[in-house]
């Protein structure tokens, strides 16, 4: 069985990546992730100039998932700038990487997608609306006439492939306006989801919550969420136009995982959680796992099984 995947007019060896935030915030873990198993990957989400982030613990892994409220710590968005045209320079037939940009406004957004519309990258930039873990800015993708604004601004002057990372939704009127807005850019993929925002995990022997900002609350990720990020890569891939298609984020720990993330329309499939407790060789035990689910199951490729997801 093969796992080749064609997305954006190039095929990639299989369709797994990393889900941006995770393995990706330096050149140490970004070049650990070139050279796994990963078919590519992309960038922690990066502001203006560098940021700290919130005060640790921010991050803790929890049997069915992990808890975050990093608050986009990040080197600056020159700092992975340089690095993936460095390495377009390194390796100019290396798989198309993606570059992901989360501006704590509209307008330093605008400001970071001209800088990438001037460069030389030519991959996959990824605008990050729904970053849930910066305290007191409400998720732009949770904000139906700024989703729209901020697009129509963007696409005036951004020619380069864009996608955009979703929060989670959980109202049929929701997917319906947020994919009717959509519907109206020239987008190449949604990327759903993000973390189910502000959830709240417990250590009962500390009677305590396991993170320190925002009193414990954070973004929850892993088993907790993949039938959220199902249902969302579903309600897209039937509401949106074909041209844009849909990358899974949620929930893969198992080549299971995976294949029900494609059954239910996914064409690039992102790794998060099940990444920062394994590290890059989880790449390589998801693969040999869908594989083996594809023989068993008598298909020889992806295409033939997805979106195929059969109701009753
Ligand atoms: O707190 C974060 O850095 C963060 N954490 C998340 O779970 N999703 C995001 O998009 C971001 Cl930007």
């Amino acid at each position: 069985a093969s796992l080749a995947t064609t997305f954006l007019n190039h095929t990639y060896e299989n369709p797994f990546m990393n889900a941006s935030g995770v393995h990706c915030k330096d050149t140490k873990e970004l070049n650990e992730l070139d050279n796994s198993k990963s078919s590519t990957f992309i960038t922690k989400s990066s502001t203006s100039l560098k940021r700290e982030g919130n005060p640790e613990p921010r991050y803790f892994s929890v049997p069915l998932g992990s808890i975050n409220s990093m608050g986009l710590p990040n080197e600056g968005f020159n700092y992975y700038l340089k690095y993936v045209i460095d390495r377009q320079q390194r390796m100019p037939k290396g798989n198309p990487a993606f570059f992901s940009v989360a501006g704590m406004s509209v307008d330093e957004n605008l400001k970071m997608l001209k800088a990438v519309q001037d460069s030389d990258f030519n991959g996959v930039t990824e605008l990050n609306l729904s970053c849930p873990n910066v305290p007191g800015k409400p998720q732009v993708a949770y904000d139906f006439d700024l989703l729209g604004e901020i697009l129509q601004k963007v696409f005036e002057f951004f020619t380069k492939p864009l996608g955009v990372k979703l929060p989670p939704y959980f109202d049929f009127a929701h997917f319906d306006t947020a994919a009717s807005i959509l519907n109206r850019f020239p987008l190449v993929y949604v990327n759903c989801i993000n973390s189910i925002g502000n959830g709240l995990y417990i250590d009962i022997e500390k009677e305590s919550v396991v993170i320190k900002p925002k009193n414990g609350f954070g973004g929850l990720g892993g088993e907790y969420i993949k039938p959220t990020a199902l249902a969302n890569v579903r309600a897209f891939y039937t509401r949106l136009n074909p041209s844009i298609k849909i990358i899974g984020t949620g929930g893969i720990r198992t080549g299971g995982d995976a294949f029900e993330h494609l059954l239910c329309g996914a064409t690039m499939l992102q790794v998060g959680t099940e990444l920062y407790k394994e590290g890059v060789s989880v790449f390589d035990r998801i693969e040999r796992e869908l594989k083996e689910i594809m023989e068993k199951k008598g298909y020889t490729s992806i295409e033939q099984f997805r979106g195929k997801l059969r109701t009753l």
